[in-house]
């Protein structure tokens, strides 16, 4: 009865107790995701460390991740790198590897001055990449690029090749909304997972982030309620896992959450400087700050994971 919703899980990056990348690991990471109902894979973005990764690493992970999904979900492959150079190497190196579309973030040590400048950025990627869809990745509190991403999807839809949208990740909601008005067919992907409702609410059909990795199940049921028109219980599924999200973000961000995808999924190893993960001691006090605000009564596959 539900209308589709797309729930792409920004896939970690697995490494190595000694800091290597551990492509063994990722086929367990897919199966896990596929099985888990997410509808699609974000590899080496935010959450896959891209920025702390050598080229040549992130282009054997991109590799794995491919061959993994066995074409079971569609991959999509972040290429951005502060070298528009190497950007347009793994946009290339992606189409060739089978990846089904790419996503970038801007180049953001030097910024982009203008709208402008970004898209002869997302020009260049793109047209790396041969025909792939390409996503711009806008996280204006990390890369410092503030776009005025509702021009940039309206210039960018009638002057680049292979424009599929936007990944969103802000909490301005009504930017959001402005950008779903302005993409038409194109794509814009929310990318707050602690806002998910209020970005369903203003339209969402596609969310990217790095709680589905464990989570799926609790954010199909908050999607799925909303569809159903039962928002007071959407409201509270929602709670749930903002609640779920704010315990990780108080033990440390994007740590504590790779910490959490190890413990209740598939061990993807430690992150990589300058990001630092919790200690393995803490988690079983983190498990317990998860278990106090209800994630385990609506992932019940996790309850078992105690070990
Ligand atoms: C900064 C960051 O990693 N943002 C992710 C998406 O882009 C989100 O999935 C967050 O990790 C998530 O919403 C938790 O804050
Ligand atoms: C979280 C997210 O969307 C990313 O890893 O890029």
């Amino acid at each position: 009865m539900s209308a589709s919703f797309d729930l792409i899980a920004a896939a970690p990056s697995p490494l190595a107790e000694n800091g290597a990348i551990n492509l063994e690991m990722v086929r367990p990471l897919v199966d896990h995701l596929v099985e888990s109902g997410v509808t699609g894979l974000f590899a080496l973005g935010t959450t896959g460390e891209c920025m702390s990764l050598t080229t040549s690493e992130r282009q054997s992970l991109a590799e794995e991740f491919v061959r993994s999904s066995d074409g079971r979900i569609p991959v999509t492959v972040h290429v951005g790198h502060n070298s528009l150079a190497e950007a347009c190497g793994l946009a290339t190196h992606a189409k060739l590897a089978g990846a089904d579309a790419i996503a970038m973030l801007p180049p953001c040590y030097f910024k982009p001055n203008s709208l402008d400048a970004v898209l002869e950025c997302l020009r260049c990627v793109a047209s790396a990449g041969k025909g792939l869809p390409i996503y711009y990745y806008h996280i204006p509190h990390l890369t410092g690029v503030p776009v005025d991403i509702v021009e940039l999807i309206g210039r960018a839809d009638d002057t680049i090749d292979g424009f599929a949208g936007v990944k969103f990740t802000s909490p301005a909601v009504d930017l959001f909304q402005l950008g779903l008005a302005e993409a038409g067919e194109k794509t814009v992907a929310f990318g707050v997972d602690e806002m998910l409702l209020s970005g369903v609410l203003a339209g969402a059909t596609m969310a990217i982030g790095s709680t589905y990795n464990f989570a799926a199940p609790l954010f199909l049921s908050v999607v799925q309620a909303f569809q159903e028109g039962d928002l007071e219980e959407a409201r509270r599924l929602q709670q749930v896992a903002t609640s779920m999200i704010h315990v990780l973000i108080r033990h440390g961000g994007l740590g504590a959450i790779k910490l959490a995808i190890n413990e209740l999924t598939v061990d993807c190893g430690p992150t990589r400087l300058p990001l630092r993960m919790p200690s393995g001691e803490q988690w079983p006090i983190i498990r317990e700050e998860l278990a106090e605000v209800g994630l385990f009564d609506w992932c019940q596959g996790l309850a078992s994971a105690d070990s």
